[in-house]
């Protein structure tokens, strides 16, 4: 198996790493092109992998291709490549509001198509993709692909209506989680915490709050309830963040969210 990536940015990056770091394949299986000739070379220096010299080597030489342009230059990179894909390919699209109908418009051919909607974790293997495949992805090529997300995190298939929440609750979500991190260590900092030592204990804090989530099942408010004491600190704090609007602003910001990724 060759995977081909149409463009190396930061998705891109992020899902080569996962890929290289399981082992499913060799660095020197992954080929790619970007038009940028510094985020090629960063790909190929950072991570060993197949520089090409154009889309159209890319797309001749992959078995599995991932198109990883933003969904602006979706169209224009379709045009270029559809007479040379092959109805054997798998084609995997990572843009939001590219829905299969769309793309199966532009490509103008049967191809099997895979629309997936993943996220920067995969860098270290705890991504989560979301996945819808075309009429003509058979099973045995949706293990295939199922396969290739679980080296970087998991994969997970859905129903195509409801990729717009998915850019909103995991895609985009990595960026609010930062901001309150970085957040969480200013207050540490503003409590006499060392920065580094900030961020350690902030993102700490995250990371087993989320695992809490995944492997207790119990519900978060239940488990939000078990950290506040009667009386306690925690309580003051969560006066605060519902006074502030704390949950609203996530809700009212997802939508906006997920109101792009329908436009787009
Ligand atoms: N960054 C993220 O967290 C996520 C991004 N996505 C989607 O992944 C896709 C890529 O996003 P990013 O990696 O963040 O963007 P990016 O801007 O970092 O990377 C896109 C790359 O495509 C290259 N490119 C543009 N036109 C090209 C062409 N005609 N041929 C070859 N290369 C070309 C650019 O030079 C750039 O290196 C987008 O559709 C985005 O919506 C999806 C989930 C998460
Ligand atoms: O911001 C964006 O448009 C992309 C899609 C999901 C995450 N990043």
């Amino acid at each position: 198996m060759r995977i081909g990536f149409i463009g190396t940015g930061n998705m891109a990056l992020a899902i080569i790493g996962g890929i290289i770091k399981n082992g499913l394949v060799k660095a020197g299986d992954i080929i790619a092109f970007d038009k940028s000739e510094e985020n090629l070379k960063k790909a190929v220096d950072n991570f060993g992998i197949v520089g090409t010299r154009n889309n159209i080597e890319t797309v001749k030489e992959a078995s599995v291709l991932f198109l990883a342009v933003k969904p602006q230059f979706y169209e224009e990179v379709i045009e270029e490549i559809k007479e040379a894909v092959s109805d054997s390919q798998l084609i995997i699209t990572i843009a939001p509001g590219k829905t299969l109908k769309w793309l199966e418009e532009k490509f103008a051919r049967e191809l099997k198509i895979i629309r997936t909607m993943p996220n920067t974790p995969a860098l270290v293997g705890a991504g989560i993709t979301a996945v819808t495949p075309n009429k003509n992805v058979t099973p045995k090529d949706l293990d295939l692909a199922m396969d290739i997300f679980n080296t970087f995190g998991s994969g997970e298939v859905i129903s195509e209506n409801l990729m717009d929440a998915v850019v909103s609750v995991a895609s985009s979500s990595p960026a609010y989680v930062f901001m309150m991190i970085e957040a969480m260590a200013d207050a540490a900092v503003l409590d006499g915490m060392p920065r580094a030592q900030a961020y350690k204990f902030a993102a700490s804090a995250v990371y087993g709050s989320a695992k809490m989530v995944l492997e207790t099942g119990k519900h978060p408010a239940s488990l939000k309830d078990m950290v506040c004491s009667p009386a306690g600190t925690t309580i003051e704090a969560v006066k605060v963040l519902e006074k502030e609007g704390f949950r609203s602003s996530l809700i009212e910001a997802m939508a906006a969210c997920s109101k792009k990724a329908r436009e787009l």
